[in-house]
């Protein structure tokens, strides 16, 4: 994923003849610190040279910002002055040959007017598309417009992420909510301003409301995003079985909420297996982190979700009571363990989820407003804990706690049922 939809939520185009006197660099910086997702250097006028030279120093204000940098054209200039890529159109150079150049890691934007172009960008291997022009522009002379149910048509062909482009002002961008783009791209509605930092917070915060605000999100991970119960209850009474241990009737029902320490302590105490915290949780953690590593599935819909939000730009992380290793080793083979920005354990924050003060932590660390968080949990006493410190709990049905789901329903906010 080199593009997120996210990254296309504003997409500033840079065009120095509006700028009077103003220093370039200066403006370009003032657009990317009040909200621009994604620049290019479009320079029609400048030489080669003088792009490979303008491409370097934007470069570097660019990364200052982690905002992707792309060439208009030039793919050249991109490769010389190390720009993250190059944006090409119907008219430039091919795909194939500007890929060859810049190699697999860069990206490669690409223009199209119809289905058939977009189809036929996604199958070379784009990374977005711009489509265009969604409104008339004086811009580019020979932009033709398009009509928005083209511009949706194009949407529903690809998958990659779509920016809509020409003649787009903080005004008419409204209609292009419900199209599918990902955002909007634009030059003179930033550099045609005088003050062009305001101009690209106002269209930045009209961008995010119309195109899917980002979200905080935290997930549970055992029985929420992991189909992971059945192994711990298995785990539970194989290791107690394996110490000779002879179950009482209510095992499951008492082990189900407990964490590794209690855990241990039960096993100790209860059961009178020989041992202690420190080696039973090794011996266990040993058993379960393989499981982790190879076999643990996700839940279904799990992974599009995540992914989902992540192209969404939400903000997300894990919080569990399981091992960390364990969680870093089944999400990094899953495919997304770099979509979550941090993951916590009930260890690490000190208090376990049967305590509303924990998600209240997990939000303070995050940065997280509690009534703006949604929780991700499967059971019964961490969607009221969650509910407690006052975020919004998506419950997510899974088998073990089947006999509460009726009581987990009640509390929750909304429920996903596979
Ligand atoms: C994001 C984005 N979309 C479309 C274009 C237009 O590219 P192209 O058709 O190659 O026209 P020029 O910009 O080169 O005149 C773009 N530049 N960016
Ligand atoms: C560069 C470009 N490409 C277009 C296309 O339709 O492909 S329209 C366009 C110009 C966009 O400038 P403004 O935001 O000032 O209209
Ligand atoms: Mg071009």
């Amino acid at each position: 994923m080199k593009v997120t939809k996210a990254d296309l939520r504003l997409y500033a185009i840079t065009d120095r003849q509006w700028l009077g006197g103003k220093d370039f660099y200066m403006v370009v910086e003032q657009v990317l610190k009040n909200g621009a997702t994604f620049l290019q250097l479009r320079e029609k006028n400048a030489t080669h040279e003088q792009r490979v030279e303008e491409a370097k120093k934007i470069k570097q204000i660019a990364a200052k910002y982690h905002v992707p940098f792309v060439v208009n054209d030039d793919i050249w200039a991109a490769k010389e002055a190390g720009a993250d890529g190059v944006h090409i159109g119907q008219s430039d150079m091919d795909y194939e040959q500007a890929r060859k150049i810049l190699g697999p890691d860069k990206i490669i934007g690409m223009t199209a007017k119809t289905v058939e172009q977009a189809v036929q960008a996604e199958k070379l291997g784009a990374d977005y598309i711009g489509v265009g022009a969604v409104f008339h522009t004086t811009t580019k002379q020979d932009a033709k417009d398009m009509s928005r149910e083209t511009l949706a048509a194009i949407t529903k062909s690809v998958s990659i992420p779509i920016v809509a482009i020409g003649g787009i002002t903080y005004d008419n961008m409204d209609s292009l909510k419900d199209t599918g783009v990902a955002g909007v791209s634009v030059i003179s509605a930033i550099f045609a301003k005088e003050d062009e930092g305001a101009a690209a917070a106002a269209l930045r915060k009209k961008a995010d409301t119309l195109f899917g605000a980002a979200r905080s999100l935290i997930f549970d991970m055992d029985g929420t995003l992991l189909d992971s119960m059945p192994y711990w209850r298995r785990l539970a009474r194989e290791y107690a079985t394996k110490k000779g241990a002879v179950l009482p009737p209510d095992f499951d029902e008492k082990t189900y909420t407990m964490d590794l320490n209690e855990c241990s302590d039960y096993f100790i105490k209860e059961l009178g297996i020989a041992g202690n915290r420190e080696n039973m949780q090794k011996e266990v953690l040993e058993m379960i982190r393989e499981h982790y590593k190879k076999d643990i599935r996700m839940k279904p819909g799990m992974k599009e979700l995540i992914e989902r939000e992540y192209q969404n730009g939400s903000r997300m992380c894990i919080f569990t009571t399981s091992e960390k290793a364990c969680a870093k080793a089944a999400l990094e083979r899953l495919g997304v363990l770099s979509c979550f920005e941090k993951i916590y354990t009930v260890y690490d924050i000190g208090v376990n989820k049967r305590n509303p003060e924990s998600y209240l932590k997990i939000c303070e660390q995050m940065n997280f407003v509690p009534e703006d968080t949604i929780v991700y949990e499967d059971v019964l006493h961490a969607v009221e804990s969650a509910k407690k410190a006052g975020c919004r709990v998506t419950a997510v049905y899974d088998a073990d706690s089947a006999h509460l789901w009726e009581k987990i329903k009640q509390q929750a906010d909304e429920t996903i049922c596979f």
